[in-house]
């Protein structure tokens, strides 16, 4: 469909820092990485400084700040230290994402409906900073109620239970978080909201979520960066924008 809104891809080098801090030194380089998928087609670059630092590292944030010519969303827990990195660096975007010091990756969304007047909080200096605040949460009319209560800009949509069900060949169960993904983004933008949707994106699983009119960006990278492996990076992200492109014309 012509009339539709570009479909913007950010790309998450995240896990290029993660093969670099394997050998602790400086190679790979995520600045490098993030210039790289520029090229490629990225309409944003993010990242997620975790408090365990064990990806991403506080001088990635500043480096990229330096020398993105797109913009930086920044995904950080809603904590003092970060707060107060957010507010030094001003990004474009801010992303709240729940997180705890054991898990592998992300494994939920943030719980606003639980913590909305502490998030409410927390949230309102980064927008007076200029920065656009999305919040990661799952798929429920609850959460995303609450986001909009707190005054978030944006909500990013967690589509790791989907992708988790397709990669393990749970059909109907992917159909039915497919469905809950397309149902909320609707119900999201319903209400105002700009919807973004990611985690565990894949060349199989992107497709669908694409074609959900309301989505308007998509965050992808662990996917991507273990395919840069095979492919090259540029080539890697060049088939993915292809992908959201075909799915985005029907
Ligand atoms: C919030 C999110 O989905 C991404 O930041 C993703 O989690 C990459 O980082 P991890 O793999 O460390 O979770
Ligand atoms: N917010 C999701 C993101 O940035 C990328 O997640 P993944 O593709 O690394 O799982």
């Amino acid at each position: 469909m012509a009339d539709q809104p570009k479909l913007r891809l950010g790309v998450n080098i995240d896990h290029v820092a993660t093969v670099r801090n394997a050998r602790g030194g400086a190679y790979p380089d995520p600045l490098r990485a993030a210039k790289i998928a520029e090229k490629a087609g990225a309409d944003g670059i993010t990242a997620h400084l975790r408090e365990d630092r064990r990806h991403i590292s506080d001088a990635d944030i500043e480096g990229l700040m330096e020398v993105l010519s797109v913009p930086l969303n920044f995904e950080m827990a809603a904590t003092d230290e970060m707060q107060k990195i957010a507010l030094r660096h001003k990004p474009h975007a801010v992303c709240i994402v729940p997180e705890k010091r054991e898990e592998r990756t992300t494994e939920g969304g943030l719980e606003v409906a639980r913590e909305e007047n502490k998030l409410a909080h927390f949230i309102a200096p980064l927008r007076e900073a200029g920065s656009r605040v999305s919040i990661f949460i799952a798929a429920e009319p609850a959460q995303i109620e609450a986001a909009n209560r707190i005054g978030a800009e944006v909500i990013e949509l967690h589509t790791g239970a989907y992708c988790d069900a397709f990669a393990e060949g749970r059909w109907d169960e992917a159909d039915v978080e497919l469905k809950k993904l397309r149902d909320m983004s609707t119900f999201a933008a319903s209400l105002g909201l700009e919807v973004h949707a990611g985690h565990g994106l894949t060349y199989d699983t992107v497709t669908p979520i694409a074609a959900f009119p309301e989505v308007r960006e998509l965050n992808i990278g662990h996917f991507l960066i273990g395919e840069a492996i095979f492919l090259g990076l540029e080539p890697a992200i060049a088939e993915m924008r292809r992908l959201m492109d075909d799915a985005r014309d029907g």
